[in-house]
């Protein structure tokens, strides 16, 4: 019960440098998705707490702005040493809420700290510009400032790491936080407030709240101090805060979802394109938004592509996250394994073949079978829906002007992998993909040195790359004359 003593494991939220229970006294339980069963409960904060953390952060910000980028640096560093330092019990914790395995919540863990680490760099390079001025006696100035306090809503999925994509820049830059993690998963996200606090960073700087999603996030949008809102999740809520947060014209970023295709070409690697499907289809249990939603293949290499991969689906270890070896946990709740079942009988109905798994796991709960289903086509709502789970419909194509026009069907366009051996065709396909990321012949391919973003109804804004401070900064363009030139 290591996480139960654990001191990262905060049942309370921070304002202002105080850990505290909702106003209301009320509180939400908290669940282990491979068992069912509670493992604790946090405050269910609304309005006047999220107003109160507004404030504290408004006020933080007074001074943290006036901090230098090498101040930020340092004790952006020193998080990220203390993440590393904890990184066991810091990826335990991650696991038992959100039910991946434990291999995989390290990895989460490490890549946070990874976020941090870069950001902590970037943060000293906000240059600005002088630009030649028209005007012999006036100069032109273009300097970068931080926005102000910044409010984060992050998802269940990574608790983690997509705080850390988006508190990295916002500290790096200069700005004050707001924070509401998932209510699924919330002690990750609370555990950066004990982190924080921790290594030194002045009270009120991070605020971390969890409660209500509608209540706070009226709040967050309709408040004037906050200057921008940066969100990771559905499309349907992104759309939502777009548009609520247009009253207080907020600056945004938005990273939303996503129908992940992965093609594989006659003259690919299958070998390789196996192992990446493997990677790019059941991560997270297949619930991350740059899944491979779809799979494409062509005809000349369909039949084994689909024999390989249901074999290397059908071998994957499902079990609890927590024992050695697994390397699919259970789904986030059975909501989730009631859509799969229901995109599963959709795609049967429809002349779908069931070529590995199909089921609910043995193990019963929200566990779920790794599953492949041949002859998709798109009629099937894989070809439109997100599937959040562990399915991987193969729908097969003739041409290279087939794949790319099947592939880019989609309102969506976050991520998309394909595999070939022909370089002239890597170029013509990945100039022809509407997507805002490419991976060729990888199937894995998150990195904080790399903007990771959408186009389409995926997103706007970039996390990670030097692109990943610029949604967290103001440019000012300053014209300075009466200089006696
Ligand atoms: O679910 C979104 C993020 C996945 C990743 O970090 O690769």
């Amino acid at each position: 019960m290591l996480q139960k003593t654990s001191h990262f494991m905060r049942q309370a939220n921070l304002i202002n440098g105080e850990w505290v229970q909702a106003d209301s006294g009320q509180t939400i339980d908290v669940n282990n998705p491979a068992t069912g069963l509670k493992i604790g409960t946090v405050p269910k904060a609304g309005k006047g707490e999220t107003r109160r953390a507004i404030e504290a952060a408004n006020e933080a910000f007074k001074t943290w702005r006036k901090t230098t980028a090498l101040e930020r640096s340092k004790l952006l560093r020193k998080l990220h040493d203390a993440m590393m330092d904890n990184q066991d019990v810091l990826a335990e914790l991650l696991t038992i809420e959100q039910g991946k395995s434990l291999f995989e919540s390290k990895g989460e863990i490490g890549s946070a700290a990874a976020y941090i680490l870069w950001f902590a760099e970037e943060g000293r390079r906000t240059y600005g510009d002088i630009v030649p001025s028209p005007w012999g006696d006036r100069r032109i100035l273009v300097t970068k400032e931080p926005v102000g306090v910044i409010a984060a809503i992050t998802p269940w999925n990574f608790p983690s790491s997509m705080l850390a994509r988006k508190l990295g820049p916002a500290l790096a830059a200069g700005c004050t936080a707001v924070v509401k993690p998932a209510t699924q998963t919330p002690y990750s996200g609370l555990a950066w407030g004990a982190l924080a606090e921790e290594v030194g960073f002045p009270k009120g700087v991070v605020n971390i709240l969890t409660g209500s999603a509608a209540e706070i996030g009226d709040e967050i949008c309709a408040n004037p101090l906050v200057s921008k809102i940066t969100f990771t999740g559905s499309t349907e809520v992104g759309k939502l805060l777009i548009q609520k947060s247009s009253v207080t014209v907020k600056k945004v970023s938005m990273e939303l979802g996503g129908n992940a295709p992965f093609i594989v070409f006659d003259d690919a690697d299958i070998d390789r394109a196996v192992t990446g499907a493997i990677t790019a289809k059941y991560r997270n249990s297949g619930q991350t938004c740059v899944c491979t939603n779809r799979f494409l293949v062509q005809a000349g290499v369909y039949d084994k592509f689909v024999e390989k991969l249901a074999a290397a689906s059908d071998a994957l270890k499902v079990g609890s996250g927590l024992e050695e070896g697994v390397q699919q946990g259970p789904l986030i709740d059975e909501k989730a394994v009631e859509k799969v079942e229901e995109l599963i009988a959709d795609a049967t109905s429809k002349g779908g073949k069931v070529v590995a798994g199909g089921k609910r796991h043995a193990l019963g709960g929200s566990f779920f079978q790794p599953t492949v289903i041949a002859d998709a086509t798109p009629k099937m709502r894989f070809m439109k829906e997100e599937i959040f789970g562990p399915v991987a419909p193969v729908f097969k194509f003739e041409t290279e002007e087939q794949a790319i026009a099947l592939a880019n069907d989609t309102e969506f366009g976050l991520a998309c992998y394909f595999y070939t051996g022909d370089l002239g065709r890597a170029f013509r396909v990945m100039e022809g993909l509407k997507y805002g990321m490419v991976g060729v012949n990888e199937g894995l391919i998150t990195t904080p040195e790399a903007p990771f973003g959408g186009v389409k109804e995926s997103g706007l804004g970039k996390e990670g790359g030097h692109q990943g401070i610029e949604d967290y900064l103001d440019t000012k363009y300053v014209c300075i004359g009466g200089l006696g030139l």
